[in-house]
């Protein structure tokens, strides 16, 4: 099917993708896979928050930051590892990671694809049809014979707090773009990128305040995974505060330092302030009401990623707030894609069985996440009180991580912990969490376990090579054999 020019500004195509993050790529890629004309439609960079803004830029900040902390706790580099980091290679490299946050390489992957790229700001015009403001004002009116895909993203939330606004705060974007090194950087959030920002920034030579509501870090896994995210990062000498709150952030002039005010009064003066306090969906401005929909919303969606009421619309990724990671929305995007085609052949091939071609199932059940922070974390699936909480009866086993000889051979004092949570009545893993150096590589092993329900039994069977962190598989299982709960 080729694209059919109606007149000089329509155009139709079997499927339009609004957004070409890493999502809206991979539906582009799954439905001309399925040899469907297909138009994508992106505002700014193509590769999206991913490659420019979050996961990339990131984790080229912290890659060297986890290599020094490793090099120090194996003999023979220890001694070679204690200098400051080379900051202004490492900002450097950074900028090689995103290109300089130039797209020529990915909007030229797209074309490859056979797809149509139009840039500009996309919105829904009633059902089926998108409406692109081209940057010079350009209009161009797009039609979907089979499906729109919005795959529009998130962006992060700043709290309404008294002077935020003309405090220049950072947000994600500011925190992983920066060319400079802050003096003293206040990050206020414990959530992801609140524990990796604050972890990276104070390897480059940042002196850093953590500034948590809560109790502790990374609230959505394991209790014990953030206590040993948080003590390690109090042990290089971050200044963590758990139980706070911020009132207020007064900005002294242009230039001059921030106050970052607490409830209670305490005040934390910085260069910089990173607000690292969640994300919102980017639909306030796609046209969602001239489809009934609220703007501003998220947009939830069955398991073949369309939403409810709308047989042409998907919502893939970060926007529908199923698990906010690149991976499970590229996951989401290759279901969404073969789904769209599957419904585009009208041959009744649409299989929405769960685990089938067309269901993201995995979104419920096995969400991986790796946080590269030092040491380490990794879940995937339930935790323990989010077992019980769906009522299964399960039972949690904990091993430490030193208690495997790859750990020792890894580095000297490895310092880390273990977690299956069991289905007592499947004898299956339900869970799995992990904190410590380079466990982020052991993660798979754990989602295959639960995605594939491997009964128990069988795992023994499952060999872990001597000697690596892999072990540790083996200690989890041995605890659960011989009753040991977990703390
Ligand atoms: C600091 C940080 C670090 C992260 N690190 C990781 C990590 O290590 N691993 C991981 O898995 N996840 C990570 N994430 C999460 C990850 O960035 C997101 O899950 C991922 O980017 C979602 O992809 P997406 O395609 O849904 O959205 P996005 O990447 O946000 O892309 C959406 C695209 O749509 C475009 N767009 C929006 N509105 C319109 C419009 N109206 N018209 C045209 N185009 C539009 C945008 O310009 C953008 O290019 C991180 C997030 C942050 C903030
Ligand atoms: N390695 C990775 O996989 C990775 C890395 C970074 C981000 N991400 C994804 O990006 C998403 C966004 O991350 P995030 O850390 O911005 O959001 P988040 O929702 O994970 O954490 C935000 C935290 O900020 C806190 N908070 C909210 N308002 C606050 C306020 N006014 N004051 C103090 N604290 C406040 C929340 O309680 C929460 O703990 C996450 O869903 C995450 O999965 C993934």
């Amino acid at each position: 099917m080729t694209r059919a020019a109606r007149h000089e500004h329509e155009y139709e195509y079997d499927v339009v993708v609004l957004g070409a993050g890493p999502v809206g790529e991979n539906v582009v890629d799954r439905v001309r896979a399925a040899g469907l004309s297909t138009a994508v439609v992106e505002a700014e960079l193509i590769g999206g928050e991913c490659s420019y803004w979050a996961c990339m830029p990131s984790k080229a900040l912290l890659r060297p930051a986890i290599a020094r902390s490793e090099a120090r706790r194996v003999p023979g580099l220890r001694g070679h590892a204690y200098g400051p980091l080379d900051a202004r290679d490492v900002l450097a490299h950074r900028d090689a990671v995103v290109g300089d946050w130039k797209d020529d390489g990915q909007a030229e992957w797209v074309e490859s694809t056979g797809a149509r790229l139009f840039r500009g700001h996309g919105r829904l015009l009633g059902p089926r049809r998108v409406v692109v403001e081209g940057p010079e004002g350009d209009r161009r009116v797009l039609t979907a014979r089979h499906a729109v895909a919005v795959c529009t993203g998130t962006r992060a939330v700043l709290p309404e707090l008294p002077g935020l606004p003309g405090a220049r705060p950072w947000t994600s974007r500011e925190a992983t773009s920066s060319a400079e090194v802050p003096g003293r950087l206040v990050v206020v959030g414990g959530g992801v990128v609140g524990v990796e920002m604050a972890t990276a920034w104070q390897a480059l030579g940042s002196r850093v305040t953590l500034l948590v509501r809560g109790g502790g870090v990374l609230p959505r896994m394991e209790p014990f995974v953030g206590e040993h995210v948080l003590a390690a990062l109090a042990e290089r000498g971050a200044d963590v505060r758990t139980g706070v709150t911020v009132s207020a952030v007064v900005r002294d002039g242009h230039t001059g330092p921030v106050s970052v005010v607490l409830e209670g009064g305490d005040r934390v003066e910085a260069d910089e302030v990173l607000f690292a306090t969640g994300r919102r969906p980017r639909t306030e401005d796609i046209g969602l009401e001239t489809v009934g929909l609220e703007p501003g919303a998220w947009l939830p969606v069955d398991d073949s990623l369309r939403v409810a009421g709308h047989d042409w619309l998907y919502a893939v990724g970060d926007v529908n707030h199923r698990a906010l990671m690149t991976h499970q929305g590229k996951y989401q995007a290759r279901i969404a894609g073969a789904a769209i085609a599957a419904r585009a052949a009208g041959d009744g091939s649409a299989d929405p069985a769960a685990w089938g071609p067309h269901a993201a199932t995995a979104d419920h059940a096995a969400v991986p996440q790796v946080v590269f922070t030092d040491p380490e974390a990794a879940s995937v699936g339930l935790t323990l009180a989010a077992a019980e909480a769906a009522g299964h009866r399960a039972r949690a086993v904990d091993v430490a991580m030193a208690s495997v000889a790859g750990a020792g051979l890894y580095a000297q004092g490895y310092r880390g912990r273990a977690r299956l949570v069991v289905d007592l009545d499947r004898e299956t893993v339900l869970g799995a969490s992990f904190v410590g150096q380079g466990i982020g590589e052991l993660l798979h092993s754990a989602t295959i376990a639960v995605t594939g329900e491997v009964p128990i039994g069988r795992l023994w069977h499952a060999v872990p090579a001597f000697p690596t962190l892999s072990e540790v598989w083996l200690r989890l299982l041995e605890a659960y054999r011989d009753g040991a709960d977990a703390p």
